[in-house]
């Protein structure tokens, strides 16, 4: 193996390392931009109020439609609240094209969606063809994209993030726009909440865990995001609370940028190949739809400056965004030469010996770790900065990414550990299964309450 391999791969990891001390410095940056976030609008962090003033007690009941608008999928649900944290569910899970979420107009978006509504209503409620406005299906919209609200449905687009890219769309209200369309389609649906997925998986980690303190939801996906509480008082932007004491916020935490955790080479050469360059920073070294990336461009970099795979660029790998995150989980579960030379065959990855195969294990593992490490910030920050330090505080996540990442969580943990010290142990952290599709009815039954 030629040394100068293993000296780039040293040097690759090291610039993949967040020291604690940077971390800390990134939590006193990032309280500062989710203060400022709740003073004005079109700062860094939206710190976007939801309307949803409560989380549920568990004990809530009823049936529900969920739609839920992913970076990667989209999901139509049906939902039935039983009470005492229980609920049965049903969905339909479709990939969303690239065609349509990258399109100057919106309608084939909206037609996408459509069909797949009338799809499932046609299988499961074919007796609501045709009923009249006051027998509507109820149904909670979870839409994972950066928006401002006036209200539980009246929202406002202000920008795309992960792969969309449908600029006509951008400062509507998306919820009309799908309204519109069901209507145009004779569809028996009425959208009564619409809600990201960070807060629909806070909702949702406190119906079906009896921890009594859910104070976050976090998604790992094809996006990373959070959703927490806030004291409708500590919000300055918020003219009308409605008299409510409290506040869900969707954070937009994907959008950071933190001076003391510089970007990589990698980072800055994926970032031109998105639709939003210069934005999502924070979520560009963390979530599911860049970590695979990060790892085919720095394979090609130790390809074409150190020979690394004699050289050779791998057919199957040549195009940015070919190589998915799940190959990188698939690497990072066993430490040993014949797994990585196993994952890597199909994708024309060859090694000399099995210590260079070992080194690119390392490169792949330092990049989930980064992003790990990374989520640590925001996570930490609130908990020491929103009324939680010291006592128990339960979080719920969501998504593919810490759903599959092998130890993603454990990794999490252990960087909390290094920036919290014992107060890491406070901390409990659930996946809410479905956080987006429950935490949809959820805030529907609650706005079809307060109607
Ligand atoms: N086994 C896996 N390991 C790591 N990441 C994964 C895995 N499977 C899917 N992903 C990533 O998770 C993201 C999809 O997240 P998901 O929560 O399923 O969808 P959405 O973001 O649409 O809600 C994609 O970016 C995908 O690359
Ligand atoms: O569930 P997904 O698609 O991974 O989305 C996670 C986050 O992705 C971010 O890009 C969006 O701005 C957030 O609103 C969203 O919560």
């Amino acid at each position: 193996m030629e040394a100068n391999l293993e000296q780039a791969v040293k040097k690759l990891i090291s610039d993949f390392e967040c020291p604690t001390d940077a971390l800390k410095h990134a939590m006193e940056d990032f309280d500062e931009l989710r203060r400022k976030g709740l003073e004005k609008d079109d700062e860094m962090l939206a710190m976007a109020p939801a309307y949803i003033s409560s989380v549920p007690t568990g004990e809530e009941t009823g049936d529900f439609l969920a739609l839920d608008l992913g970076g990667t999928n989209l999901r139509v649900c049906w939902v039935r609240l039983l009470g005492e944290g229980k609920y049965e569910m049903k969905q339909s899970k479709a990939t969303l094209p690239r065609e349509i979420v990258r399109n100057e107009s919106a309608q084939p978006l909206v037609d996408f969606i459509c069909d797949h509504i009338e799809l499932f209503i046609n299988e499961n409620f074919p007796e609501k063809v045709g009923v009249p406005e006051k027998e509507f299906l109820p149904m909670g919209f979870t839409f994972s994209y950066p928006m401002s609200q006036r209200s539980i449905v009246d929202t406002t687009l202000i920008r795309w993030t992960k792969g969309f890219n449908i600029p006509e769309a951008i400062g509507l209200d998306f919820g009309s726009t799908l309204t519109q369309g069901m209507k145009d389609r004779k569809l028996p649906v009425v959208i009564e909440a619409v809600i990201n997925d960070t807060v629909g998986t806070l909702v949702t980690r406190a119906y079906t865990s009896n921890a009594y303190n859910t104070i976050m939801g976090v998604i790992f996906g094809t996006g990373s995001n959070g959703a927490y509480i806030e004291n409708s008082s500590d919000i300055p932007k918020l003219n009308d609370a409605g008299n409510k004491e409290k506040m869900l916020i969707n954070i937009e935490w994907g959008a950071s940028s933190f001076k003391s955790l510089p970007a990589t080479r990698y980072d800055l050469l994926l970032d031109h190949d998105t639709p939003n360059p210069g934005r999502q920073m924070f979520e560009k070294r963390v979530s599911g739809m860049y970590l695979g990336e990060l790892f085919r461009r720095a394979l090609f970099h130790l390809i074409k400056v150190y020979n690394f795979n004699n050289g050779i660029i791998p057919p199957s790998v040549t195009d940015s965004w070919s190589l998915e995150t799940s190959v990188l989980s698939r690497i990072v579960v066993n430490r040993s030469a014949e797994n990585i030379k196993e994952v890597l065959r199909p994708y024309g990855i060859r090694f000399r010996d099995d210590s260079e195969a070992l080194l690119i294990y390392d490169v792949a593992y330092c990049i989930g770790r980064r992003s790990a490490r990374i989520s640590s910030v925001p996570i930490a920050s609130l908990y020491l900065t929103t009324g939680h330090a010291g006592k128990k505080a339960d979080i719920g996540v969501d998504g593919s990414l810490v759903e599959h990442y092998p130890n993603f969580v454990g990794m999490l943990r252990d960087a909390l550990k290094d920036v919290l010290g014992e107060d890491e142990k406070n901390i409990s952290i659930g996946i809410a299964k479905d956080g987006s599709g429950i935490g949809a009815a959820l805030c529907a039954l609650q706005a079809v309450k307060e109607k």
